[in-house]
C-alpha cells in the first residue's frame, strides 16, 4: 500500500475456496474502506455466504489472503482481530434445541476463544445490544417466541454486545416483513453513524438502497463488478455486466471507487 494511505477496514486478495471437492470461489480480490457500507450482492449460487463465512473463520481458506484492519488473519495469533468483527448468519442456529432466552443469545456473543467464562458486566452490555434493536422488553423470552424480524434483530444485537468496528451480515433482509426492514435499516444507519463499516449480502437493496456507498457482485465465485448497488429487476437473476467496475476481476485487488458524491 503506498504511504499515507489508511489502512482498509477490510482487504480480500485472490482468495480461493474450496469445500468438498468443488472449487466455489476463485481468486476474489476486494477492498472495504473504514466506514463505508457496502452490499455484496450476486445471483443464487454466486458465492456470497461462501466468502462472508471465509471471512469469518467458517470456511477454510484454500489459498489468499483476508486482512482486517490491516491485520492478515492467517497470521500466528492474528485470529484475535476478528474479536472486532459482528458477524450475523443468516438463519439463528442459538439454543441447539435448548429453550434460549434473548439476553442468553446475546451475552453468548461476548464469549468465543480466549473469553470462556461469562462476566458480571456481560448482562449490562447484552441489555444495551437489545435496546439498540428495540428489543428491551424482550430480555427473558425464548427464542422461539420471535418472529424472523425479531429472531434478526437478536443476531444483530448478538452481533452488536461486542461493540465491533465492522458489520458482516448474510442476508438481513430475507423474509423478513416490511417494518422489520426499516427497523433493520434505522440500526445500520446507526452504527455507520457511529463510524461503523459494514459488508452485507443482499439481494435487493430495497430499505438499505439509502445506506449504501456501493455494491460489490459476485458471479460463479469470482468478483464482476464494483459500483452504484443497482437492484435487479424482477426475472433477471444474474448481476448486471454492464455495470463492470474497470479495476474488478477476479485477481486484481479493486480499491474502492468514489461513488459518494
Ligand atoms: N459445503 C458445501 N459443499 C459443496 N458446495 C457448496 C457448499 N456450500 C455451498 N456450496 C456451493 O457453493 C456455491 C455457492 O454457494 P453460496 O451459498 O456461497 O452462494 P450464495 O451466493 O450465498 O447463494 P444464495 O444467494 O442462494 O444464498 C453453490 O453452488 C453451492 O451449492
Amino acid at each position: 500500500m503506498p504511504a499515507g494511505e489508511v489502512t482498509p477496514a477490510l482487504e480480500v486478495d485472490d482468495l480461493h475456496v474450496t469445500l468438498g471437492s468443488t472449487a466455489i470461489l476463485h481468486g476474489v480480490s476486494l477492498c472495504v474502506d473504514h466506514g463505508d457500507t457496502v452490499a455484496l450482492m450476486g445471483a443464487n449460487g454466486s458465492g456470497k455466504s461462501t466468502l462472508v463465512k471465509a471471512l469469518v473463520g467458517i470456511n477454510p481458506i484454500e489459498s489468499g489472503r483476508v486482512s482486517f484492519f490491516g491485520t492478515d488473519t492467517s497470521a500466528r495469533g492474528a485470529r484475535r482481530v476478528l474479536r472486532r468483527i459482528g458477524y450475523v448468519p443468516q438463519r439463528i442456529h442459538a439454543g441447539g434445541g435448548v429453550p434460549s432466552t434473548a439476553i442468553e443469545v446475546v451475552r453468548a456473543g461476548l464469549l468465543g476463544p480466549g473469553r470462556l467464562f461469562a462476566r458480571t458486566s456481560d448482562t449490562a452490555k447484552a441489555r444495551r445490544a437489545l435496546a439498540r434493536v428495540g428489543l428491551e422488553k424482550r430480555e427473558n423470552d425464548t427464542v422461539h417466541t420471535f418472529s424472523g424480524g425479531q429472531a434478526q434483530r437478536l443476531l444483530i444485537a448478538r452481533a452488536l454486545v461486542r461493540e465491533p468496528e465492522m458489520l458482516i451480515l448474510d442476508e438481513p433482509l430475507a423474509g423478513i416483513d416490511s417494518s422489520s426492514k426499516d427497523s433493520l435499516a434505522h440500526t445500520i444507519a446507526q452504527m455507520k453513524a457511529e463510524g461503523v463499516t459494514s459488508l452485507i449480502v443482499l439481494h435487493e437493496t430495497g430499505a438499505l438502497d439509502d445506506l449504501l456507498d456501493y455494491a460489490i457482485t459476485l458471479d460463479g465465485g469470482r468478483v464482476v463488478s464494483v459500483g452504484p448497488p443497482h437492484p435487479p429487476e424482477p426475472g433477471h437473476d444474474h448481476p448486471d455486466h454492464d455495470h463492470v467496475h474497470p479495476h474488478a476481476s477476479a485477481t486484481a485487488h479493486p480499491r474502492t471507487p468514489d461513488l459518494k458524491d
